[in-house]
């Protein structure tokens, strides 16, 4: 019994903590009705042994009094009880998932490359109900039981110790009957909160992708693979299910042989002149009371195992959060940024290289444009950068100050990113734009401004809600020059030192390309920018052009300076310059 093998069970029990007076109120309920409980059996074998006396003088209104008070009283207990038990299990629950939902949010990016969005969901919401389950109404119960189970014996033994006799044989056996059961079960429970994880994120997938699906015509497919994660849910349910139903038959007998062995020698004690008939009565229910509960308490042990194997991945995950502490304080920056010999592989792939040796200097203000095939290491730079990844070997500094000095939090605070396909959540337009200055109140004036610089005010303000307009799943649909805008208008208000630009691939039509090259322009004014550019435009327009090859930056220069060079630089405008003058023959022969 070391440390060890407690630990998990009481990291789950110190969940109770911050509702314990709550709990106690609940438990000084129960005790009050499970007392009443176990006076019920002596008040019945009363009656029995008494009925003529009863009888004879009759029940008086004190009687009547008496027993009405003490039925109100129980029932007053019980419903006391029931709520301040149910409301602690509810509110430790909603405590669990806000701890999980704030540790998970904060984890670093390669968590949520090795973990999708379903299978989080999932713990919020499935494991975390079986621990609602087990907390409440389980562990209420399992109290109860607990506290009936002992008094139960204790009055069996105060009622006959030789009756009891029988009874302590079953009572073991059915308690470790319970124990193996339970242990097994655990086991089974992660199999099957592991499947339930696997199918919902099956489902979110294909859910969030239903436009494809379709346009596909693969909802059969989709069907199947569903189909498929729910067999293999519903065989692992079913082995679980298999294994208690065994165990409540086995149970069950166990019970009903030690009632039966009871009344017998019960009744052999009668005639012995050792016991009344009302004492055997208020013993058989003692006993049947004593059964149950064990019977109850191994279940609960089966629960709890439950319990314990699907959150065992909870825990998991909020033991990963280690808090990182605040960095010092730093002056702001001016934007410098250097990258020295930094070797990257994600952790997710760590035989592959995605940056072998960048070393790269920029300066504070310059327009850096990152070019290269796909998979050069062009989007590795942009998220170490961000700090979403921290380099193998090699750092990064800003301002002279190694990033880690700094601290992640610090220098996001100076940094704003422009996506390729910008995401924007359910809300307003306005609850979008202002998203990225949540630590400070943004007045309406300050994000017109930002709206109007972004080129976006004009098609906002055209909107019958204008920057009220619901945008997200169930709001207005925006095109993607529109998002864009949206977007910048959002990083414009976050007035960062360094900008990164993911340009997006998919061309814009002419009119939306112009205004959202309008609004990057603005935007880019005396910032700091690394562009992952794809446009000839953009390109040509940058300070200093970075060539990627494998992981490296094979040349750098203006885009005059490189060209003259040859190479591969001149290559991949070649290649653009080629396919403009096909799309051009073509549009010429139409
Ligand atoms: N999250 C990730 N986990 C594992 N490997 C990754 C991840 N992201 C990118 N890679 C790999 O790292 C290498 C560099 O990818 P990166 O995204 O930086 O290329 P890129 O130049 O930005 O390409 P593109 O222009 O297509 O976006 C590629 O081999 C890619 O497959």
């Amino acid at each position: 019994m070391n440390h060890l093998h407690f630990g998990p069970h009481f990291e789950r029990l110190r969940l109770l903590h911050p509702v314990r007076w709550r709990i106690a109120a609940g438990l000084l309920c129960m005790a009050l009705t499970v007392g009443a409980q176990l006076a019920f059996p002596q008040a019945i074998a009363y009656f029995i042994d008494n009925v003529a006396a009863l009888t004879r003088r009759g029940v008086t209104p004190g009687m009547v009094a008496a027993m009405l008070a003490f039925s109100l009283l129980y029932a007053l207990a019980s419903a006391a009880r029931f709520y301040l038990l149910q409301s602690s299990g509810h509110m430790i629950v909603m405590g669990v998932r806000r701890r999980l939902f704030d540790v998970v949010i904060n984890q670093p990016i390669a968590f949520f490359d090795k973990h999708h969005g379903g299978e989080l969901n999932s713990r919020l919401t499935s494991d975390v109900s079986a621990l609602h389950e087990s907390l409440t109404i389980g562990a209420a119960n399992a109290l109860r039981s607990l506290c009936v189970f002992a008094g139960g014996i204790a009055m069996l033994l105060h009622l006959s110790p030789m009756l009891s006799l029988p009874l302590a044989l079953f009572i073991p056996i059915s308690l470790y009957l319970g124990k193996l059961s339970g242990s097994n079960y655990r086991q089974r429970a992660r199999a099957i909160s592991a499947s339930l994880a696997a199918s919902g994120k099956v489902a979110q997938e294909y859910f969030a992708h239903a436009r494809l699906v379709q346009a596909f015509n693969q909802q059969g497919g989709a069907m199947a693979r569903y189909a498929q994660a729910m067999r293999q849910l519903l065989d692992v349910s079913l082995a679980g299910t298999r294994l208690l139903a065994v165990f409540q038959g086995a149970q069950g007998l166990l019970a009903f042989v030690a009632l039966l062995t009871t009344l017998c020698f019960g009744a052999h004690l009668i005639g012995q002149g050792r016991l009344s008939v009302g004492e055997l009565t208020a013993f058989v229910i003692y006993a049947s009371m004593v059964t149950d509960t064990a019977g109850a308490i191994s279940e609960f042990w089966n629960t709890w195992m439950r319990t314990m194997g699907s959150t065992d991945r909870i825990f998991d995950i909020l033991r990963s959060h280690r808090p990182v502490p605040d960095a010092a304080p730093q002056p702001p920056l001016a934007g410098h940024i250097a990258l020295r010999e930094v070797r990257f592989a994600y952790p997710e792939r760590t035989q592959a290289t995605a940056l072998d040796g960048v070393s790269l200097s920029i300066r504070a203000g310059e327009k850096i444009a990152l070019v290269g095939a796909s998979g050069a290491g062009k989007s590795t730079i942009a998220s170490l950068v961000l700090g979403h990844y921290q380099p193998v070997t090699g750092s990064l500094h800003f301002d002279g100050i190694d990033a880690r000095v700094l601290g992640v939090a610090q220098l996001r605070r100076q940094m704003a990113v422009v996506e390729q396909e910008p995401a924007l959540f359910s809300g307003s337009i306005a609850d979008n734009i202002t998203f990225a200055v949540p630590d400070r109140q943004v007045t309406r004036e300050e994000m017109l401004a930002a709206a109007r610089l972004a080129h976006a005010h004009d098609f906002i303000a055209a909107f019958p809600d204008g920057y009220e307009t619901l945008v997200g799943e169930r709001g207005v649909q925006l095109s993607g020059g529109q998002k864009q805008r949206i977007a910048i208008a959002r990083a414009i208000l976050r007035a960062p030192k360094i900008l990164i630009l993911d340009e997006a691939t998919s061309a814009l039509d002419a009119a939306s390309e112009q205004q959202v090259q309008r609004a990057l322009d603005t935007l880019m004014q005396g910032r700091t920018t690394i562009i992952i550019a794809h446009r000839f435009s953009t390109i040509v327009k940058a300070d200093r052009i970075i060539v990627m090859e494998d992981g490296r930056i094979c040349q750098q220069g203006t885009h005059a300076e490189l060209l003259r060079a040859g190479g591969q630089y001149a290559r991949l405008i070649q290649q653009q310059l080629s396919q403009f003058q096909q799309l051009h023959d073509s549009t010429a022969t139409l």
